[in-house]
């Protein structure tokens, strides 16, 4: 691993590593590079480097920008002064790391930093790999909306959560109507630009908590942490109204239809999905462009509706 090379960039500009600097770095067992070599977490490992670079200068943050994401040192908050550095190895930008201190990061102070930093390098390229194969992985490739394994996973944990502190939990799925007919009249690549569009819209309309899926073909998922029926039949209602009011699909004569499932007491992940598959079924036989709720997940005030309609008949 040490027989590379590696360059750093920083304020003073390239610092090329020099031939021998495979016999500098100290790795024995709780040198820096050992520690980092633990493990290929992004997050751990900035943790790890901030307690490193905690003992240069007493930092008030530290934050690692990737093309994967941003990542925290844990207990940062802002600081007065801000030092920003590029980390590349071998001319490839792996990172962006932005330190903050209430002190002035003075030339003594940037140089230390430097050479930790040098001691990051090949750890954190690992770290990136592993993160962005186990990102591929998870993600479906043309919206880059979670795949369906991502969404088991995360249904399985969401349902185990809310089983725990016994909050509300709604599952959402929706499905397009009428997408075969843009693949039949237009061709693949605008069903597949509807389908990107059809995202575009549930990402805008959904909260950044909400976890979002497309299974492949035109269904969707949402999990809907922390929230009751009734929240739900609005997000739903909203999201319909996001695909009908959008001018490329209605173009091409897009809706969706969506079934809403509850999590009940005593009730198992695959319950909650037959029941909002079932729910999904109903608005599809119904008409399309609706929103049904499996029998469990009614909320109160569409009980009290129905209770009021067959009242009237
Ligand atoms: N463009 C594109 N089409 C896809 C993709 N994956 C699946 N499909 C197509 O999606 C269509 C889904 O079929 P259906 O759900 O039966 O079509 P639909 O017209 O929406 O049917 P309803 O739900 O009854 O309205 C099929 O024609 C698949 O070939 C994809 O990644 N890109």
């Amino acid at each position: 691993m040490w027989q590379e090379s590696g360059n750093l960039t920083n304020a003073f500009g390239d610092l090329t590593i020099s031939s021998n600097w495979q016999d500098s770095p100290d790795c024995s067992e709780n040198s820096l590079v050992s520690q980092l070599q633990t493990t290929l977490d992004l997050q751990q490992q900035l943790d790890i480097f901030s307690m490193s670079a905690g003992r240069v200068l007493t930092l008030s943050g530290l934050t690692l920008k990737t093309a994967l994401g941003e990542f925290t040192a844990r207990g940062s908050k802002n600081g007065q002064h801000q030092h920003l550095v590029t980390l590349t190895l071998e001319k490839q930008v792996l990172a962006e790391l932005c330190y903050e201190a209430e002190y002035a990061f003075t030339p003594l102070i940037q140089q230390q930093l430097l050479l930790l930093e040098s001691e990051w390098l090949f750890a954190l390229r690992n770290a990136l790999v592993v993160s962005r194969l186990q990102q591929m992985a998870l993600k479906d490739p043309l919206t880059l909306l979670g795949n369906r394994r991502f969404f088991d996973d995360s249904f399985a944990k969401a349902i185990q959560l809310a089983k725990r502190h016994q909050s509300p939990f709604v599952l959402l799925l929706l499905d397009l109507d009428n997408f075969k007919q843009v693949n039949d009249i237009s061709g693949h690549s605008v069903g597949d630009d509807v389908l990107l569009k059809v995202a575009d819209c549930m990402r805008d309309t959904l909260r950044a908590t909400d976890s979002l899926f497309r299974f492949g073909g035109d269904e969707f998922a949402v999990l809907l942490s922390d929230s009751d029926a009734e929240h739900a039949e609005r997000v739903s209602e909203r999201l319909l109204q996001a695909i009908k009011q959008d001018a490329f699909l209605a173009e091409h004569q897009v809706g969706c239809s969506i079934g809403l499932a509850r999590l009940a007491p005593e009730q198992q992940a695959r319950d909650v999905f037959h029941q909002a598959d079932e729910a999904l079924y109903q608005a599809k036989l119904s008409g399309k462009g609706k929103v049904r709720h499996s029998s469990l997940t009614r909320p109160k005030f569409a009980e009290a509706r129905a209770g009021a309609l067959l009242a009237a008949s």
